[in-house]
């Protein structure tokens, strides 16, 4: 996979610069800068419900409306045509509307042809068959969307937001309804895809597969960014009793495991 890199040769990144979103009167989220996401690395934005991470891939998957500055590479995002910000940033919801009648291959091969409609009928097959090995899904490509199982549905929607090789991938919590092979699988195919040169950066509840996987970390708390940094010097307690309001303890096995154990609500002083 050619590694992308702007007109000086640099790997290319995302840089996302005073963000702030509003619905309606309510603001969710306030002047949101992001430490640069560079190609190769894996970034992961935790914290609690309602705290803004959802809103803040959508707004640079340019799903809701924002204001702020967000960049590619050299590529304003926000002036770039939609077709063309949506086929270089994919984007993943957190949730899957399977009302449909195709089956998961016609659904990898129907994403294509909205992104990449200049595709020979040759390379398009090509392309959804590489996804679907990606993430084992060869066994199903055959069956309905509506007839798979939550996890399963998942990866094919994951194999849909890979499949056109975007320079930058933005999933919301890609493993919420996976079993922990799967998990590990998934989180395996994304550290492949940001070793390939590729922008990496995705919601996830589970702290210690953040732990295990992210390059780096960003704490959203309150529609803004807590903090942020590598994950092993800022996946911390404290950070941790600051944003979720839990007492925990970090446990790292010396290798890559981590172990988070929550203990309780934090004391008051
Ligand atoms: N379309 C919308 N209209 C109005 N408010 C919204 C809309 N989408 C999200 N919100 C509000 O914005 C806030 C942030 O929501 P968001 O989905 O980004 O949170 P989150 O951190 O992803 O939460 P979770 O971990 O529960 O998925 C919430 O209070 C939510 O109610």
């Amino acid at each position: 996979m050619p590694r992308p890199v702007d007109s000086k040769g640099l790997p290319v990144q995302l840089e996302v610069s005073g963000v702030s979103v509003r619905f309606g009167r309510r603001i969710v989220l306030r002047d949101v800068s992001l430490p640069a996401l560079r190609a190769g690395e894996i970034m992961a934005f935790v914290g609690p419900n309602g705290a803004g991470k959802s809103t803040l891939l959508k707004a640079i998957a340019g799903v809701v409306a924002s204001e702020g500055e967000m960049r590619l590479g050299e590529d304003d995002l926000r002036a770039l045509p939609p077709a063309s910000r949506m086929c270089r940033v994919g984007y993943m919801p957190q949730s899957q509307d399977a009302r449909t009648g195709l089956s998961v291959l016609e659904a990898v091969l129907a994403g294509l042809d909205l992104l990449m409609p200049g595709l020979s009928r040759g390379e398009r097959r090509a392309r959804a068959a590489a996804a679907l090995v990606r993430l084992g899904l060869e066994p199903l490509a055959g069956t309905s969307l509506c007839d798979l199982s939550g996890g399963q549905r998942q990866l094919a929607v994951l194999a849909q937001s890979l499949s056109h090789d975007p320079v930058a991938l933005l999933l919301d919590e890609p493993t919420a309804a996976l079993d922990i092979r799967h998990q590990y699988e998934v989180m395996e195919a994304l550290r492949g895809i940001a070793a390939g040169g590729r922008i990496v950066a995705l919601v996830l509840h589970d702290l210690a597969l953040a732990a295990q996987w992210a390059d780096r970390i960003v704490f959203v708390k309150d529609g803004g960014v807590y903090a942020s940094g590598r994950t092993r010097d800022c996946l911390t307690a404290e950070n941790i009793r600051n944003v979720f309001e839990v007492e925990a303890e970090v446990l790292r096995d010396g290798g890559h495991g981590v172990h988070i154990n929550v203990l309780g609500r934090p004391r008051p002083a």
